[in-house]
């Protein structure tokens, strides 16, 4: 990722391990919600979606049932950017399901201040009704500034402010890790 000024600190996780972490949160998805029927998922791009995608594919094998999926870009929605103003259209957002009454699970990489989920939210409200939501992320690096937690965490991270934790996925960056790197 280019994030200039930026000094890669430790490995958080290689590819065993996301692979690992995410095996257990297909697991924990089907336990805590006693199967998977009226179960969907939703990434929330970039990173989110082939997150979600990759639970889909485990729950399908442990559970043999399949998990519809969809995706979200609230970029438009995080409150700030409210200099934009409003915008009536959500760009490369595709929800091809209703939403009421299944129980919708939210999924990002990273959870941090908890803007972007307070967004998803938003978002979702919009499209319908949902029996309930939860929230997934394969990192949860701490600082929030809303009461927003996860329902399934891949690895809690404590974190400095001037910390990033970058989550570098096949499909997107050509290489599968999450880092932590160190900025100024
Ligand atoms: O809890 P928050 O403070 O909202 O931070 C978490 C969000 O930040 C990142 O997205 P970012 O907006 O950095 O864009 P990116 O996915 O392109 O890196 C990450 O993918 C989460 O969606
Ligand atoms: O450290 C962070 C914070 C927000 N989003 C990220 O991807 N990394």
């Amino acid at each position: 990722m280019g994030h200039l000024n930026c000094r890669e600190k430790a490995t958080i996780l290689d590819r065993d391990g996301i692979r690992r972490a995410l095996t257990r949160i297909a697991h924990e998805i089907i336990e805590k919600n006693q199967g998977v029927d009226r179960v969907v998922l939703i990434g929330i791009r970039r990173r989110g979606v082939p997150l979600a995608l990759r639970l889909a594919e485990k729950i399908e094998q442990i559970e043999g049932a399949e998990v519809p999926v969809g995706f979200l870009d609230i970029t438009l929605y995080r409150d700030d950017l409210t200099r934009l103003g409003p915008q009536p259209q959500l760009s490369r957002t595709e929800v091809p399901f209703p939403v009421t009454d299944q129980t919708v699970i939210l999924v990002d990489d990273v959870l941090y201040t908890g803007r972007t989920v307070r967004a998803a939210l938003d978002a979702i409200m919009d499209l319908g009704r949902p029996r309930a939501i939860q929230l997934a992320a394969l990192i949860d690096r701490g600082h929030r500034e809303l009461p927003i937690r996860a329902d399934y965490v891949g690895k809690n991270v404590p974190t400095s402010s001037r910390e990033i934790i970058s989550v570098q996925l096949e499909d997107i960056d050509g290489q599968e890790r999450v880092v932590i790197l160190e900025t100024g």
